[in-house]
């Protein structure tokens, strides 16, 4: 058990229908997928396909559908919260950066919320409050707060938005020594096909209404050690299969 302690979970997604009151086709129909435990699988897909819906089912927030997502076997609302990480940093204006950490797990020690923010770079800044630290390390304090709720299942919905490309890149380093440390599973959700061919072992891409799933690609070459022309060839690989669907829809 010890060494089941070190991994992330495995994910069983079979949705038989999700729908929105509003939508007139269901939004998920017959979606199967299983995500192995500690891989980080990028969902990709164009814009209202249904990729956040979807993290929430697994996160157990959005129960409304029918079928099972199971983690680790466990019900998704029954199992252990996921680590969030939204388009925004979302955090409490009125706390301070460890203090942020702390609030959504009360047992945090402040020893373990300062650790946390140290591995993502942010030691020295415990005691700022959000409006005193750039968006970049806005994010970094949210990475670490996902962490801290739980850091073997981290579902991370376009945690990269609207950050120009340096600091983009520092996420991905940050969040890249954060999985290698611990080996959590991963779901990146993101528009961006360059994201999944850095971080990702694993894309899933989907399309249409009801959405299913278009592509699903594993990559041989193991994330970090792909050279920049197979990431390109990756992200290529990704983006003409999104935008096939596209054209086709
Ligand atoms: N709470 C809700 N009530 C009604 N409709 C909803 C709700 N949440 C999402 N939808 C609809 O479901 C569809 C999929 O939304 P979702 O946010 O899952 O897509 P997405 O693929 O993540 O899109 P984006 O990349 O733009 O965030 C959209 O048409 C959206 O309007």
């Amino acid at each position: 058990m010890a060494a089941a302690a070190m991994t992330g979970p495995r994910l069983d997604i079979a949705v038989e229908g999700k729908r929105f009151d509003f939508l007139p086709e269901p939004l998920l129909e017959r979606l199967d997928l299983v995500v192995e435990s500690s891989s980080v699988v990028a969902l990709v897909g164009p814009s209202g396909v249904g990729k956040s819906t979807l993290l929430r089912m697994v996160g157990g927030i959005d129960t409304l559908f029918s079928g099972t997502v199971l983690v680790d076997g466990v019900p998704a609302a029954s199992a252990q919260p996921a680590g969030f990480v939204f388009q925004d940093a979302r955090l409490l204006p009125w706390l301070t950066a460890l203090d942020n950490i702390r609030a959504v797990r009360p047992e945090t020690t402040e020893a373990a919320a300062l650790e946390m923010l140290g591995r993502v770079g942010l030691s020295g800044f415990e005691h700022y409050f959000p409006h005193e630290l750039s968006g970049g390390m806005q994010r970094r304090v949210a990475l670490a707060r996902a962490f801290s709720v739980n850091p073997r299942l981290l579902l991370l919905d376009e945690p990269f938005v609207s950050l120009d490309r340096t600091l983009v890149r520092e996420m991905e380093e940050v969040l890249s020594a954060l999985v290698e440390a611990s080996r959590p599973t991963v779901l990146l959700v993101t528009h961006l096909p360059e994201d999944a061919a850095m971080l990702a072992d694993r894309a899933i891409v989907l399309a249409g209404r009801p959405a299913r799933i278009a592509a699903d690609y594993r990559f041989d070459i193991p994330r970090g050690q792909r050279s920049r022309e197979q990431r390109e060839a990756i992200a290529n690989q990704i983006a003409a299969s999104i935008g096939m669907r596209e054209t086709t829809a």
